[in-house]
């Protein structure tokens, strides 16, 4: 597979601010990515500088073989192979059609053609019976909908979406999830969107990029929860809003409203017949909700009254045997976790 974009020693400084530093960024054409991160670490400001919007402060950006100039000429030429979908698209007052056409338009696509090329990708996003109704009387749902395929109608190499699902509801996200799926599967375009969903992010890419204070971390925020600490029995526990507790042990004196994150690679299992190893502080037992290759490792969501992501080794699936819907334990020690201070 050949690179759509290569990032080096890129910066974005806004406000004064570096909001986004990343060493080195290899993205591989037609595959599906999830960018990660909370709140500010930086995904809208990627999918920005990705989509040609704005460009770095430093750094080289390499987009199919060829270094970006950043002059107005070459990014009109840019901006034709890639389109992003923003969080919260905007509507032009006219039809849903005309709103689909709008990027033929812009490209000088014949009228009859812009028709056809509309109605297909309507079809694609299953809005093809509303081409009539007002652009500006849709849902959340609906625009998010239509603004897919107004940028599919533009036939881009590279699909940037910005949280296409975090603010639609349970039809409209189960559709749009279902044409990513969908997309992803054909490997025709890159994709690339940003999701506060961890479960979402395993399901539909191939590669999830983590974010953190505008860098790039190994993983995170997958198994962080908020909630309480107490000591009881010269042990502190760790209570989440739905009443499970989770052993932080002794060491961690605080008490009061903390977010424990439990680091997924830190994380072992074990089936239904196996010993738990000593020194294991939390024991778990709980359904496979789903499995995922992910650079030569399984990563794995298990139900434990909460989604627990676990990373672990091939070979340690091929010897459990387990399949999603099997019940495994999960077990961890104190190294496993990190406690952090409430969001703020
Ligand atoms: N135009 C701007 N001027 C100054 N600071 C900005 C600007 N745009 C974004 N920032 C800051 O850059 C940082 C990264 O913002 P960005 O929107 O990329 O994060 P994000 O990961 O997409 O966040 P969210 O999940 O909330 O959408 C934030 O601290 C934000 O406040």
């Amino acid at each position: 597979m050949s690179a759509v974009y290569i990032l080096e020693n890129v910066e974005q400084i806004l406000g004064g601010r570096c909001v986004l530093s990343l060493d080195s960024l290899m993205v591989e054409s037609g595959k599906a990515y999830a960018l990660q991160g909370p709140n500010g670490s930086g995904k809208t400001t990627l999918l920005h500088l990705l989509a040609f919007l704005r460009a770095p402060v430093l750094g080289e950006v390499v987009f199919q073989g060829e270094r970006v100039r950043w002059d107005a000429r070459s990014l009109t030429a840019l901006r034709r192979r890639v389109v992003l979908v923003e969080q919260h698209p905007v509507m032009f007052t006219d039809t849903v059609m005309k709103n689909v056409c709008y990027g033929l338009r812009k490209r000088r696509v014949p009228g009859s053609r812009q028709q056809s090329m509309a109605k297909e990708c309507l079809d694609l996003v299953g809005m093809a019976d509303q081409e009539h109704r007002s652009a500006h009387l849709l849902s959340g749902g609906e625009i998010q909908r239509v603004a897919i395929a107004r940028a599919l109608a533009c036939q881009p190499d590279v699909l940037l979406l910005d949280e296409p699902i975090s603010s639609v509801d349970m039809e409209n996200a189960g559709r749009i999830e279902c044409l990513l799926e969908d997309l992803r599967k054909k490997g025709r375009m890159t994709l690339i969107f940003s999701t506060h969903k961890p479960l979402e992010a395993l399901r539909l890419a191939d590669e999830r990029i983590f974010l953190s204070g505008g860098r790039r971390v190994a993983a995170g925020g997958e198994n962080m929860v908020s909630g309480t600490l107490y000591g009881e029995k010269g042990r502190t526990l760790f209570r989440t809003a739905n009443g499970m507790e989770i052993g932080v042990s002794a060491q961690h004196v605080a008490s009061g409203q903390v977010r424990l994150v439990i680091r997924p690679e830190k994380i072992r299992l074990f089936t239904l017949e196996e010993a738990i190893d000593k020194g294991m502080e939390n024991v778990f037992e709980g359904r496979i909700l789903q499995m995922h290759e992910e650079n030569g490792q399984i990563s794995l969501v298990m139900d434990m009254g909460m989604p627990l992501f676990v990373r672990t080794s091939r070979q340690w699936l091929m010897r459990a045997g387990v399949l999603p819907g099997d019940r495994i334990r999960a077990a961890w020690g104190p190294e496993a976790m990190d406690l952090l201070p409430p969001s703020s």
